[in-house]
């Protein structure tokens, strides 16, 4: 008898779930997705407003830029240990030194801050192209159609002021010295072609991007290209196109370039390949290495006006140059080639003091798509420089400062030296204005004597072509 009912009850759960099953199956053919992600957001909407509830969408980008945020909680998320949870998911990226754990899609987990009580799940949804409102999906669809990825915070809507004034700076705090513990490297290639032929040493520059002393539109728009590239993922697969960006930075020395590459390594957290075109003869060998070049990485080609001639087009794929080291061309065709069909990102990065020795040809997009001026010191580079040294924002001798600044023509580099020769701001400004008002009158003289010596040579010169002259009508 018990076991007649038990069977019944089953069969009858059994006919419950695969109508559901139908039913469900039946509203998606009936009703289009745009109109099902409509009504279910009305709904939330309408519920919500009974709910004491409230709940913070933290997406992975904001337009076409990484959002700091989202990577910093799923950093945090990674790192903290939740024993309720049933399901996590692991990953390690071919540089990470350890194994990336986080929880996996739609897990919720519980976060405790100051007697508040968190809630944090994570989502995604499917980028809308056409007009309508956001939706949250549940599916990746089958093609590659692009997917925002997000985290949602729910909490007590009293706890409002402190969740978005405390508890997510205090995340983002947290991911950044979880962040700073990556050992970055820096990989110098000796000779051969193989992976191992990249020696490394451990990134030990202090330089982050906010200490290194340029125009700061300049810096902006480099930060912001920065994030703009490595949030374009999806589109590079979309058109085809090698996921990469090329920079070029370029100006007199000591003007930070190599303190610039330093601080976009730390800010993308890439490691550095350097590399000498000097040290090969082949495009073979050149190839080796470039395969053995993992991703996520920064290739630096350092002094590019130096390398031997750009332009030289009988040097082309494959082939051998006429002086036995490869060309910058070559290398180009190389990477293009090489990286098209390797799908993930990396930056490359040429320095040159001379900008106008370059052939236009390597100059184009696609090859150098942003050209980053590194600059004698100005101003307001001289304020970052200042904070950098003194640990100081501002100081009656600024503007004696910047008064000279605008006269003279000096390196970063060398204001930071003599920055650097007392601890004290007064004594140091001090120094640092006698020294550019000395540069000033050096500079001066040079302009003088150069002034001088051009009135000597224009009057030999006179000279020489009237006594020619006088020859000529003697013949
Ligand atoms: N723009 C800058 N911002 C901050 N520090 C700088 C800057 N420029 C120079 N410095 C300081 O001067 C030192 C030398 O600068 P760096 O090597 O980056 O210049 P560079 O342009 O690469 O020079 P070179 O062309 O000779 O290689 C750095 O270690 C740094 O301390």
């Amino acid at each position: 008898m018990e076991y007649s009912s038990a069977k019944s009850a089953l069969s009858m759960a059994a006919s419950v779930a695969a109508s559901a099953v139908l039913l469900r199956t039946f509203a998606n053919d009936l009703f289009p997705y745009q109109l099902q992600t409509y009504i279910s957001s009305k709904l939330e909407t309408y519920f919500a407003r009974f709910s004491s509830e409230m709940t913070i969408a933290i997406e992975d980008s904001c337009g076409f830029a990484v959002n700091q945020l989202h990577a910093a909680v799923e950093l945090y998320l990674g790192s903290k240990s939740f024993p309720s949870t049933r399901r996590l998911r692991a990953s390690k990226l071919e540089n990470d030194s350890s194994i990336s754990v986080t929880i996996d899609r739609d897990q919720e987990v519980f976060d405790l801050f100051e007697g508040i009580r968190l809630k944090w799940r994570t989502s995604s949804r499917q980028v809308e192209t056409g007009i309508g409102s956001t939706t949250y999906s549940e599916s990746y669809g089958n093609g590659p159609v692009p997917v925002v990825r997000l985290f949602l915070l729910s909490f007590n809507k009293k706890h409002k002021v402190k969740v978005m004034d405390s508890y997510l700076p205090f995340v983002l705090n947290r991911a950044k010295v979880l962040k700073e513990g990556d050992q970055l490297k820096i990989f110098s290639a000796s000779y051969g072609c193989s992976a191992d032929a990249w020696s490394s040493v451990n990134l030990k520059h202090a330089a982050t991007i906010d200490k290194v002393a340029m125009e700061p539109d300049l810096k902006s728009s480099l930060v912001a290209d920065l994030d703009r590239f490595l949030s374009r993922k999806d589109y590079y697969l979309k058109v085809g196109k090698a996921w990469k960006r090329g920079y070029l930075l370029y100006g007199p020395p000591g003007t930070g370039k190599s303190t610039l590459i330093a601080a976009i390594a730390k800010y993308v957290n890439f490691n550095i390949y350097e590399l000498q075109l000097s040290n090969f003869t082949t495009d073979f060998e050149l190839r080796g290495l470039l395969l053995s070049i993992t991703n996520r990485s920064i290739l630096i080609i350092e002094d590019i006006d130096c390398v031997k001639c750009t332009s030289d087009r009988r040097a082309g794929y494959g082939g051998r140059t006429v002086d036995s080291s490869v060309s910058l061309s070559a290398l180009l065709n190389l990477i293009d080639g090489l990286w098209s069909c390797m799908g993930e990102e990396r930056i490359i990065i040429f320095t040159t003091n001379h900008k106008e020795n370059l052939d236009p040809a390597l100059l184009r997009p696609g090859r150098m798509d942003m050209h980053i001026r590194m600059s004698y010191c100005t101003p307001s580079s001289f304020k970052v420089l200042a904070y950098n040294y003194l640990g100081i924002h501002d100081h009656p001798l600024f503007a004696d400062v910047s008064a000279q600044l605008r006269e003279v023509s000096v390196a970063p580099a060398h204001i930071a030296e003599e920055l650097m020769k007392y601890d004290d701001p007064e004594p140091s400004l001090k120094g640092l204005i006698e020294f550019l008002h000395l540069k000033k009158m050096e500079d001066q003289q040079a302009l003088d004597e150069g002034d001088e010596h051009n009135r000597v040579d224009e009057a030999q010169l006179g000279e020489e072509f009237e006594e020619h002259m006088s020859e000529m009508q003697m013949i």
